[in-house]
Formats: C-alpha cells, sequence, structure tokens
C-alpha cells in the first residue's frame, strides 16, 4: 500500500451552528445545535473531510474509532465497520426506542455507530478522491447525473428564539398565508420546484389548510407533508382522502411499520419514511408488507455512501422509490449527499436538504442551487474546502457552552417558551 494513503491522524472537532426556531411535532430548535467535523490526515498530508450529528452519545463513539484509524489506510471503508464494533463500546442514552429527538425512528446502539462510521467513511473517500485526483462519486462507480434536484423544506416557525440564537429575516410562519410567503422565497431564491411542509406541529386539519394554500399558489408542483409520526392511523387516513389530488406523498403520518402498512392499504396517497425504515433489518417487514412507498435514505444513519448505494439497489429490486432525509447539516455532508445522489441510477424524488436554513457553515463556499438543483462537483474528493477560521470560532462556541446546547433535545427549547411543554405522547392527534 502506498503510503500517502495511510492515516496519519484523525481530527474531532464538535461545533455548535446557530439554528433557526423551526417547530416540530417533539418542539422547537434549540438556538445552537451540535455537529462533528471529522478530519483524516493521511501520510500524505492530505485531510479528507467528513460530519455528522454532534451531540455527546456521538461524541463518545467517535473518539475510540479515531484513536484507532492512525497506520490504517483511507482504502479499507469497508473495514471501519467492524473496527466501530470493536473499539467503540455501546453508547451511553440507548433507549431502544426513539432517538432523543423522536425524529429519526429507533434509536439502536448499531444506527449510533454508524452515524459515527458514515462521516470517517465520508472522510477516508475524500482523502483518497483528493490524493488520487478524483471525485468521489468516481470512487463510487461514476455518476449518472450531473445535477441533483433538492426540495424546499417548509417549517412552521417562530420570529426569533425566546432567547439567544442569531437573528434572521425569515419572519414567523404559522398559518397557511405564512407557509406560502416561505415557500415563495425558496422558489425565487433557490428555483426548488418540489415544497415539503414539516407538520405535526398543529392540529391536522390547520396542516391541510397549508398545504392546499401551497397547492393553490404552486398548482401542479409535487408537494409533502410529514408530521414524524404523530398522527393515528385515522387521522392519517382522513388527511391522505383530503389531500390525495395534491400530495406527492405523505412522509410517516403515524409511527411504526403496523400503523403503516395499515395506512398504505386503504390510502390513495404513497407513503414515505425515514422514521420506520432506517436501518437494514427493517426493511424486510416494511417491504414485506408494503408499509411504504418511498425510503428516504439518510447517509449519516445508514452507514455512509456505499451503504446508501446498497440501500438504493435493495429499493430498486423491490420497486420502492428512495430520495433522501435531511437533519441540520453543513456543507460537508450536503456535498456527500450529492456525490452519492449522482451516483443512484433511480431518483425519482427531489432529496430533503435543510441547508438553506443554515447561516453558518464551514465550508469555504456556499452551495448554489440553480432551479432547485445542485451541479455534481468534478473536483477531487467531496469538492469542499474548510474554513479553518469558521471551524475555530464553532468549536469555541461550543467549548464555551455551559453544556446546554451540546445535546439537542427540541422538547427542552421549547420549555423556555412553554414551561409546561412535554414531549408529547403519540399519535397527537
Ligand atoms: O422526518 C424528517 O424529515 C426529519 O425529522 C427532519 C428533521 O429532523 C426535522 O424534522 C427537524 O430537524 O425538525
Ligand atoms: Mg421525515
Amino acid at each position: 500500500m502506498d503510503s500517502a494513503l495511510i492515516v496519519e491522524e484523525v481530527q474531532l472537532t464538535p461545533i455548535l451552528i446557530s439554528d433557526p426556531p423551526l417547530l416540530n411535532t417533539q418542539g422547537v430548535h434549540q438556538p445552537y445545535t451540535p455537529r462533528l467535523v471529522v478530519e483524516v490526515v493521511t501520510r500524505g498530508g492530505v485531510t479528507g473531510l467528513g460530519e455528522t450529528y454532534g451531540d455527546g452519545k456521538y461524541l463518545d463513539l467517535a473518539r475510540p474509532l479515531a484513536g484507532a484509524m492512525p497506520g490504517r489506510p483511507v482504502t479499507d471503508v469497508n473495514g471501519l465497520f467492524s473496527l466501530a464494533e470493536r473499539v467503540c463500546g455501546d453508547s451511553r442514552a440507548v433507549d431502544g426506542r426513539v432517538d432523543a429527538g423522536g425524529l429519526r425512528g429507533a434509536q439502536t446502539a448499531d444506527k449510533l455507530r454508524l452515524s459515527v462510521v458514515s462521516a470517517f467513511e465520508v472522510a477516508c473517500l475524500d482523502a483518497l478522491g483528493k490524493t488520487l485526483g478524483l471525485p468521489v462519486h468516481a470512487l463510487l462507480g461514476g455518476k449518472v447525473r450531473d445535477r441533483v434536484e433538492y426540495s424546499a423544506y417548509l417549517f412552521y416557525r417562530w420570529d426569533a428564539h425566546p432567547v439567544g440564537g442569531e437573528a434572521d429575516d425569515w419572519g414567523a410562519a404559522l398559518d397557511p398565508a405564512g407557509i406560502v410567503e416561505q415557500a415563495r422565497r425558496f422558489d425565487r431564491t433557490y428555483g426548488f420546484r418540489s415544497f415539503k411542509l414539516k407538520g405535526g406541529v398543529f392540529p391536522p386539519e390547520r396542516e391541510v389548510a397549508a398545504i392546499r394554500a401551497l397547492a393553490e399558489e404552486f398548482p401542479g408542483r409535487p408537494l409533502r407533508l410529514d408530521p414524524n409520526g404523530a398522527w393515528s392511523v385515522e387521522t392519517s387516513l382522513a388527511v391522505a382522502r383530503e389531500l390525495k389530488d395534491v400530495l406527492e406523498y405523505l412522509e410517516d403520518p403515524a409511527s411504526g411499520t403496523d400503523a403503516m402498512a395499515e395506512i398504505a392499504a386503504r390510502a390513495d396517497v404513497p407513503l414515505a419514511t425515514n422514521m420506520c425504515v432506517t436501518t437494514f433489518e427493517e426493511v424486510p417487514e416494511a417491504f414485506a408488507r408494503d408499509s411504504v412507498r418511498i425510503v428516504l435514505c439518510d447517509h449519516h444513519y445508514w452507514g455512509g455512501l456505499h451503504r446508501t448505494r446498497e440501500l438504493a439497489a435493495l429499493c430498486r429490486t423491490y420497486g420502492v422509490g428512495l430520495s433522501m432525509h435531511s437533519n441540520t447539516h453543513l456543507g460537508i455532508s450536503l456535498a456527500a449527499m450529492t456525490q452519492v445522489a449522482s451516483t443512484l441510477p433511480r431518483l425519482d424524488h427531489a432529496c430533503d436538504t435543510h441547508h438553506p436554513w443554515q447561516s453558518e457553515d464551514v465550508v469555504t463556499a456556499r452551495p448554489l442551487f440553480e432551479d432547485g438543483r445542485l451541479a455534481v462537483s468534478d473536483a477531487p474528493g467531496l469538492g469542499v474546502e474548510l474554513d479553518r477560521d469558521r471551524l475555530a470560532a464553532l468549536h469555541r462556541r461550543w467549548v464555551e457552552d455551559d453544556g446546554a446546547m451540546r445535546d439537542r433535545d427540541d422538547a427542552a427549547a421549547m420549555r423556555v417558551a412553554d414551561p409546561g411543554w412535554r414531549t408529547p405522547e403519540v399519535p397527537r392527534w
């Protein structure tokens, strides 16, 4: 093995990035949210970048993995999985039911570990690509499209956080008119064609009215509604009936494969998920029961870019559509999503991205969406460059935080405005 491809060291930098007051069924986004930046440095002097969730439970797993990396070739991305199993141990704070935010399906030790491995895999691929002078998509077999389509991610939101946080000029969006106004700005600024509304915030009739208002403003455009499993089967069926003429799909209307299978059997709207199919173990039952028509892959919790391609092959085989889920993420992960998305033969739905909500980043150039699409970079690696000053500043914020923001907790953030708030039981409606 060429010694230039051997890992010399791995740097982990936890950061806090500003996040607007976006509402979901659990509560509201904190003013600052944790992310972890992973840098894999080779003996050849090349640095590969990766990014993942930055809460303490991810950091606990990332540290031993980083310590075990020196001396290994960056080409050995398949070996990362067994390495992580060996060195990471089980994370604290795994309850086996739902993730802390309640938005990403079952939380298991495997899924937490895979979310960490994903950042190391992406960083190794970035380092390998930079060393060889090849884009990451070439390392995945080559791109089959030059641009990747994303959708606008609409949120009910407050004008500002009740305490702290960075100001922005989006204004509040708490009714159909506010959501339509937000969609207009996404359309104008980024050219997004599809719109996804994060639901589960208000009683379903109000969210149905917002989707109707969007359909009126943007006739024929793909529309999605995602209450993160907050509804009962009967409520989901009623919403599906109301909106069947305008929805591209309904995303996780209810929690769990049983409920999703029942809705799928009785509704005329396709169902999508990033909650009931989030691991390979969950695929057989969900597909056998026709619970979902579209899986929203998230390369973080599926374990990286190669695993995303494995999921894509499974979905193709079973006639299930594939798209991508997104959480608060930065330009490194957006570049990784775009690289892998460019290699997937079937990608029938615009991918989600939160990125337009992120005013801060650790990469030097902001992504340029045109007609709702990102051009696929052919530069070596991921095609993004680290802004070390920004990284240092965002890390300083993490160091100086008293611990309140270091673990994302949307219910705790909501209690700042509403002290009686408790994480809602599902079904909420
Ligand atoms: O289901 C989804 O698409 C998400 O959970 C995406 C994000 O987590 C979003 O809901 C959020 O951050 O509030
Ligand atoms: Mg979702």
